[in-house]
């Protein structure tokens, strides 16, 4: 096969390099990683794959083993074995759960990630900037879009209410999952060579969307549909979409269940922080403290309860996560207590 028909089909699965690796290495995207071993794809064929040796290493920082959305080198066999990383446009990660504070990789070389949510009962706007507190920093384009349009007699106001809250960056689109028109209205963000996630909570209408963008009929939805132990259907895994705009959607059940990884800014909440900034205590916990900035926004009106415990839970999350790192941390140290630069006890009046 010649090197031309080898990149083209590449490209077709959003590699962007120039260059095909030497020494009998071959190219292909991770689209999905099992406890067993590794799913590749060359633009063409879908087949497993092992990791090197070297990969397996304990102590190896997770973040460098291939993931999903990794573009890798491997040596062709049976079975192929993975060999190297390429270097990572974008990177999605989230703090890993358990007790030991980690970067999980959730999906790399994304360019948008579409978060979907419901316009109907579904509807939480603080929801919605949660997930593009997760998006944050990793070089992706979130596009926010809102499905069921058709179900309501007036979204206005919601719209009204969640352009108000995000970035004027971030484009909102209201659509009808089910409609073909919303196949061009996302076009732009599933061109040839780019990379989407759909990301959204259960029922927000992703399998819908999903098979309109591909162009195919309710049939489809039915064929994608299994049903797991317990009876629920669930969405089986298709793990790479090439659609017919020339763009791809990866489809990682990691992204189902995003939590913060404790490293994102809450730039989103920067209003917040500066407001909690001219209490009268440097140290004000916002409660019956004399002088609270928060408290006297929140009596007037101009803080909305449901945006301060949004923020509140946000920053608890944080600080678990951090908790968590320092508890670590000291364990390496032998348990010696880290020196905190905030330890002071008391109140402080602002000079
Ligand atoms: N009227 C209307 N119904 C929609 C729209 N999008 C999705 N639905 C319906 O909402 C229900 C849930 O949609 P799904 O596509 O299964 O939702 P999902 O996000 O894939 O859900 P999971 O597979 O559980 O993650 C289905 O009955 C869809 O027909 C829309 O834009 N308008
Ligand atoms: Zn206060």
């Amino acid at each position: 096969m010649s090197d031309a028909l080898i990149i083209e089909r590449l490209r077709r699965i959003g590699w962007r390099g120039n260059e095909l690796p030497a020494d009998g290495l071959r190219l292909a995207r991770v689209v999905a990683q099992h406890r067993a071993g590794y799913e590749l794809h060359d633009g063409e064929h879908l087949f497993g794959a092992q990791p090197a040796g070297h990969f397996l290493k304990r102590g190896l920082d997770p973040s460098e083993r291939p993931a999903v959305g990794d573009f890798v080198e491997f040596e062709p066999g049976a079975p192929p074995h993975i060999q190297r990383v390429l270097e990572r446009r974008t990177v999605l990660s989230r703090a890993a759960a358990g007790e030991r504070y980690e970067r999980q990789i959730i999906a790399t070389n994304i360019d948008y990630v579409l978060v979907l949510t419901g316009l109907d009962g579904d509807f939480n706007a603080a929801r919605i900037e949660r997930y593009l507190t997760l998006v944050e920093d990793s070089g992706a384009q979130p596009v926010v879009l809102l499905s069921k349009l058709d179900l309501l007699d007036d979204a206005a106001a919601r719209l009204a209410e969640l352009r108000a809250r995000l970035p004027a960056t971030t484009p909102i689109h209201a659509l009808n999952g089910k409609s073909r028109d919303s196949a061009g209205l996302l076009a732009p963000y599933l061109k040839p060579g780019d990379s989407a996630v759909l990301v959204g909570s259960s029922g927000a209408g992703k399998s819908t969307l999903t098979n309109t963008l591909l162009g195919t009929d309710k049939l489809a939805t039915a064929a994608v549909r299994a049903h797991d132990s317990r009876g629920r259907h669930t969405t089986t895994h298709r793990a790479l979409l090439q659609l017919p705009t020339g763009g791809c959607l990866i489809d990682t059940p990691g992204m189902r269940e995003l939590k913060l990884t404790g490293e994102e800014d809450l730039d989103l909440f920067a209003d917040i922080e500066a407001l909690a900034e001219t209490c009268r205590f440097a140290d004000c916990g916002h409660g019956s403290e004399p002088g609270c900035a928060v408290q006297r926004a929140l009596d007037s009106g101009d803080l909305a309860p449901e945006r301060w415990r949004n923020y509140l839970k946000l920053r608890d999350e944080r600080e678990d996560q951090a908790a968590t790192l320092e508890a670590r941390l000291r364990r390496q140290r032998g348990g010696r207590p880290i020196d905190r630069p905030h330890g002071h006890r008391g109140q402080r009046e602002r000079d």
